[in-house]
């Protein structure tokens, strides 16, 4: 039998993790292309493109080294208009995700979403897939000025439920989770059915992969006090 986590709160990733938002994201960034006159990016074109925030997904979308700054600075722009309506149109939670957290809820443990998505996005989202009531924190790509895979999103939430990282989890999808909760210094599961920037979930560094958000439940207790 795996190792059971004893915590004091749990710390979720956003996109490819809790909520199946790549078709939101995917029409996003569609409208954005064709509005700049670009070939169209497919479906799983964009599902690699995530994991670093919008920039870098509007960047990886245009591939284009010769974009000035002022340009790329107004395709930004340009995405987050169209996301702007597009985002919650098709996202959902994955299967068995709300079960989960109302379970982990009812058990008393604190948890906090820690996303790269920016805070303008992600409230909407949280609220439109009915999850946020579950989140005694949200920590968004725009809140600090640093995002994951740098430690500071998750040391952040951590204060914010007034947790020490030593005794919290991490669950995501990408090696952006999975490098920040080492650097943080905390543990780190991985569900498989997320978005992995390309790479096979089963090859980046973790400390177990998820293939249910049942399975969650298997593997988390509250820490005793
Ligand atoms: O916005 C992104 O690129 C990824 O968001 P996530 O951190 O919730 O996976
Ligand atoms: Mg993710």
């Amino acid at each position: 039998m795996s190792t059971r986590f004893a915590v004091d709160a749990l710390l979720f990733d956003l996109d490819g993790t809790l909520v199946d938002s790549i078709g939101d994201l995917a029409l996003a960034a569609n409208a954005m292309l064709a509005e700049l006159g670009r070939p169209a990016r497919s479906l799983e074109e964009v599902r690699c493109f995530v994991g670093k925030g919008i920039p870098k997904l509007v960047e990886r979308c245009l591939a284009d080294a010769s974009l000035t700054d002022a340009a790329f600075d107004a395709a930004v722009e340009v995405f987050k208009r169209h996301y702007a309506q597009t985002n919650g149109q098709v996202s959902q939670a994955y299967p068995g995700v709300t079960d989960m957290l109302a379970t982990l809820q009812a058990q008393g443990i604190p948890m906090a979403c820690v996303t790269n998505k920016a805070a303008a996005f992600t409230e909407p989202l949280l609220r439109l897939t009915g999850i946020a009531t579950f989140f005694g924190a949200v920590v968004c790509g725009d809140t600090l000025d640093v995002k994951k895979p740098h430690p500071g999103m998750l040391l952040h939430a951590c204060e914010q439920l007034g947790v020490d990282i030593a005794h919290v989890l991490m669950i995501g999808d990408s090696a952006n989770d999975a490098e920040s909760a080492r650097a943080a210094g905390c543990p780190v599961l991985l569900m498989t059915w997320g978005y992995t920037e390309g790479v096979p979930v089963d090859t980046i560094e973790c400390d177990g992969l998820l293939s249910s958000a049942n399975a969650l439940l298997q593997r988390v207790a509250p820490r005793a006090p």
